[in-house]
């Protein structure tokens, strides 16, 4: 199945960020415990960023509740900035601190962080062949942030690592947006998903946003054209993000 074969985008729009998060927090609890009864250990892609950080802290408000096994449930991460494990910029660091490790999860798996590899290149072959082992071969659900630029995971307008089709995960150098140096998974890991929830507040990213869902633009332009889930694609928007549709 191409991506053009897929399910056309859903748009779901939240009256503000908060109400964004707390509706998709609820749906990925939803999700996660009804792989588990149905007997299935989920892969679920994370992404960092400001929405995501109000999402994962309301994870945690409402996992009491959930039914949710944390056990069994793997924890992957669509990028990671390139810096020390114990840094604050880094995505694992801000969504442990935001629910990983309040809820429980064990099995997360994480980009090798700038002490742990000697360059961002072999952090990524490092967590390509993570993925290869221990990925089921796709996410049930991978969540992304949207940048002001268009850009996904670490995938930005016109870089060179838009281009890769041979790697699970590649190193990504002069990022626009700091710290320079990240590793992303590419649009083929991206792309393996089932479901693709894109993740928007604010009217900073609206142009962004309709650059996304027009039906003309280009990938380079606009990374976020690139991934569609093989079951879904839903776009959660609050009222600013969805201004310009
Ligand atoms: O750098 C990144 O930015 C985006 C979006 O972040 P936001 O603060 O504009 O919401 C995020 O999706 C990505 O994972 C992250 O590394």
């Amino acid at each position: 199945m191409t991506t053009d074969d897929r399910p056309a985008p859903l748009i779901e729009v939240h009256t503000d960020p908060e109400t964004l998060a707390t509706a998709v927090a609820g749906e990925l609890l939803n999700r996660i415990a009804d792989a588990q009864a149905a007997g299935h250990v989920p892969d679920i892609g994370l992404t960092g960023g400001t929405i995501a950080d109000a999402i994962h802290r309301e994870v945690a408000r409402m996992a009491a509740d959930s039914g949710v096994d944390w056990g069994a449930v793997r924890f992957w991460f669509g990028d990671e900035r390139f810096v020390d494990a114990d840094s604050p910029d880094r995505n694992a660091v801000q969504a442990r601190a935001a629910f990983l490790d309040e809820v429980g999860a064990t099995r997360v798996h994480e980009v090798p962080a700038a002490d742990q590899a000697p360059d961002a290149e072999s952090a990524a072959s490092s967590y390509s062949s993570t993925v290869r082992a221990e990925g089921n071969g796709g996410f049930d659900v991978l969540m992304l942030g949207v940048g002001p630029d268009g850009h996904i995971a670490s995938l930005f307008p016109g870089h060179p690592g838009l281009d890769v089709t041979d790697a699970i995960a590649t190193a990504v150098h002069d990022s626009p947006k700091p710290p320079p140096d990240r590793v992303t998974l590419t649009f083929e890991a991206l792309d393996r998903s089932q479901a693709v929830w894109f993740l928007v507040s604010g009217d900073a990213k609206a142009d962004a946003v309709a650059r996304a869902l027009a039906d003309d633009g280009t990938i380079a332009e606009t990374p976020a054209r690139g991934v569609k889930g093989r079951a879904e694609t839903t776009w959660f928007l609050d009222h600013a993000a969805a201004s310009k549709l």
